[in-house]
């Protein structure tokens, strides 16, 4: 497959530059469990990179859970309280991210989280490191972003937060989410894959790319800087 060279970059962030999808496990499965539940990876799959409202709506559907939506959001804030502060990044991304930032490559985050699920997984432990993208898109709270991933809305809009608004073909995406990959894909760019080791071959087909961890992403492959050593 011939990749295309890009100038800008957008980068999801839950399960794959922080490990907040396993968290997301750990407290919907402590949730469902007072009802004999289990929270599946199947099910799971299907949610990951929705907005808040749709995954609400569609866990308390699948597993006919006696609870109304707002008492699982609420149930879910407690849970997330705990857990999200604590995220800790994932294998290669802050040398990814440094190595775009100290190179001049325009970088964007495209999250679907809200700005407040974001404080809570970043301000603790990560200011830092997120403060080398000067544009965030945060897909649950931005007016801007009318329908979640698979919609390719999130990178459309993050695409136009770039002062010079690239072109969706000279813009690169790295998702992990099944959902992710197809936004990207309908949002006209081409989108490395970095998936959870459960997710079938057949769900990784759209991806442009697919790798195990962002330490085997090699940036030249679409005209980026390389990695000096
Ligand atoms: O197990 C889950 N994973 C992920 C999500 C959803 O996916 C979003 C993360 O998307 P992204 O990777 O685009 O940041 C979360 O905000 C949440 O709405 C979820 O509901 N349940
Ligand atoms: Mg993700």
């Amino acid at each position: 497959m011939a990749f295309r060279p890009v100038t800008h970059v957008l980068f999801d962030m839950d399960g794959l530059i922080l490990n907040t999808e396993d968290l997301y496990t750990v407290a919907f499965q402590n949730i469902v469990s007072q009802f004999g539940k289990d929270y599946t990876f199947d099910l799971k799959l299907k949610l990951m990179g929705l907005q808040t409202q749709e995954t609400t709506e569609m866990i308390i559907s699948a597993l006919d859970l006696p609870m109304t939506p707002e008492q699982f959001i609420e149930e879910s804030k407690k849970q997330f309280d705990a857990l999200f502060p604590d995220a800790k990044v994932m294998p290669g991304a802050k040398r990814l991210i440094e190595h775009f930032h100290n190179n001049n490559v325009p970088i964007g985050l495209a999250t679907s989280s809200s700005k407040e699920s974001y404080d809570l997984k970043v301000n603790k432990h990560h200011k830092e490191l997120f403060s080398l993208f000067p544009y965030k898109t945060f897909g649950s709270s931005d007016p801007d972003v009318k329908n979640g991933k698979p919609h390719p809305d999130i990178f459309l809009v993050s695409a136009n937060r770039f002062p010079d608004k690239p072109k969706p073909d000279q813009c690169l995406v790295f998702e992990d989410a099944v959902n992710g990959v197809l936004a990207a894909k309908a949002a006209g760019m081409q989108v490395v894959m970095v998936p959870d080791p459960r997710v079938p071959e057949h769900l990784r087909a759209d991806a442009t790319l697919v790798i195990d961890t962002l330490l085997d992403f090699k940036p030249e492959l679409f005209g980026l800087p390389p990695f000096k050593s």
